[in-house]
């Protein structure tokens, strides 16, 4: 196993809580994802959440992303731990926000204009990911002629160009064939390798493949009371916290096939069950 540090948070979820209308949707949520720090090696990290359906995945998403105001409780980003704004992170919605009305190349060079004030070196960004992202002979598409996959790899790519760091994916894997979840994996894990303050968060239901990809995952779920009701509102337990790494199971080829990763994911889907 590489050996590893933790440097400092790059984003903290403090006691998060969410109603509607009286509704609890999530209760009292923390989690902390520090920069991990493997000697000899530029790379990021991925790290999971993991909720069922139905169950806050989405709303828990946009509060992240600073798009929503939890109703209690802080989300904190960055190296400087601010408060998160809108655009601080950069987010990947299951509806991929690219504009309709301009070509792939164009969409990309509007979000690179955001984060690069010099106009030459918004388009050498734009050039670059459109390479690194296998786009370029899509490059004058308009995203209605793009495939599931090449948009998918266009909206991360969008994010990538005008956000710092911390790129935040709501349900990746959703309505993929076999072959385009490989191409997603791959470039989620070649967005780590990138910067090693890249950090992907993926928010999923999809536990096989999340659990494969991440080096940290929390479950959400609900928790009962001493009486054994449930209690309203998700949140993360304490026994739901886990460090992939440490336990050997972070994303290194094959880990799928590993006999201690099956009975890992096992494990997982019995917790999922029971907290249900
Ligand atoms: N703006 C809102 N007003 C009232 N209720 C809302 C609002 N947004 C979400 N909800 C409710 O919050 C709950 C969680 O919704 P959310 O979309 O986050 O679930 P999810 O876990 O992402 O589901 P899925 O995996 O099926 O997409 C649902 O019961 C939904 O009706």
């Amino acid at each position: 196993m590489t050996p590893y540090f933790y440097k400092f948070p790059v984003l903290t979820l403090d006691s998060v809580s969410m109603e509607f209308n009286g509704e609890i949707i999530l209760r009292d949520i923390s989690a902390q994802v520090l920069d991990v720090c493997r000697p000899g090696m530029e790379q990021g990290q991925v790290v999971g959440f993991y909720g069922r359906s139905g169950l806050g995945k989405s709303v828990l998403c946009r509060i992240m992303a600073g798009l929503m105001t939890p109703s209690r409780g802080t989300v904190l980003v960055g190296q400087e731990q601010e408060a998160v704004a809108p655009g601080a992170v950069g987010f990947v919605q299951q509806q991929y926000p690219l504009f309709n009305h301009r070509t792939l190349h164009d969409n990309l060079l509007l979000a690179a204009a955001r984060k690069y004030a010099d106009a030459a070196e918004a388009r050498r960004q734009t050039d670059s990911y459109l390479e690194r992202f296998q786009l370029t002979a899509h490059r004058r598409k308009y995203p209605a002629h793009l495939s599931g996959g090449q948009r998918q790899r266009a909206a991360i790519a969008q994010q990538l160009l005008c956000s710092d760091h911390l790129i935040l994916l709501d349900e990746p894997f959703s309505g993929l064939d076999i072959a385009m979840m490989d191409e997603v994996k791959k470039i989620i894990l070649e967005v780590t390798t990138m910067d090693e303050l890249n950090t992907v968060v993926i928010v999923s239901h999809d536990i096989q493949t999340t659990t494969a990809l991440c080096d940290r995952l929390w479950l959400l779920g609900y928790e009962r009371d001493a009486s054994g009701q449930l209690l309203p509102g998700a949140t993360i337990s304490p026994e739901h916290q886990y460090n992939l790494a440490e336990m050997g199971l972070a994303w290194h080829e094959n880990v799928e096939a590993e006999p201690e990763f099956v009975r890992f994911v096992e494990h997982l889907k019995e917790e999922i069950r029971q907290s249900a």
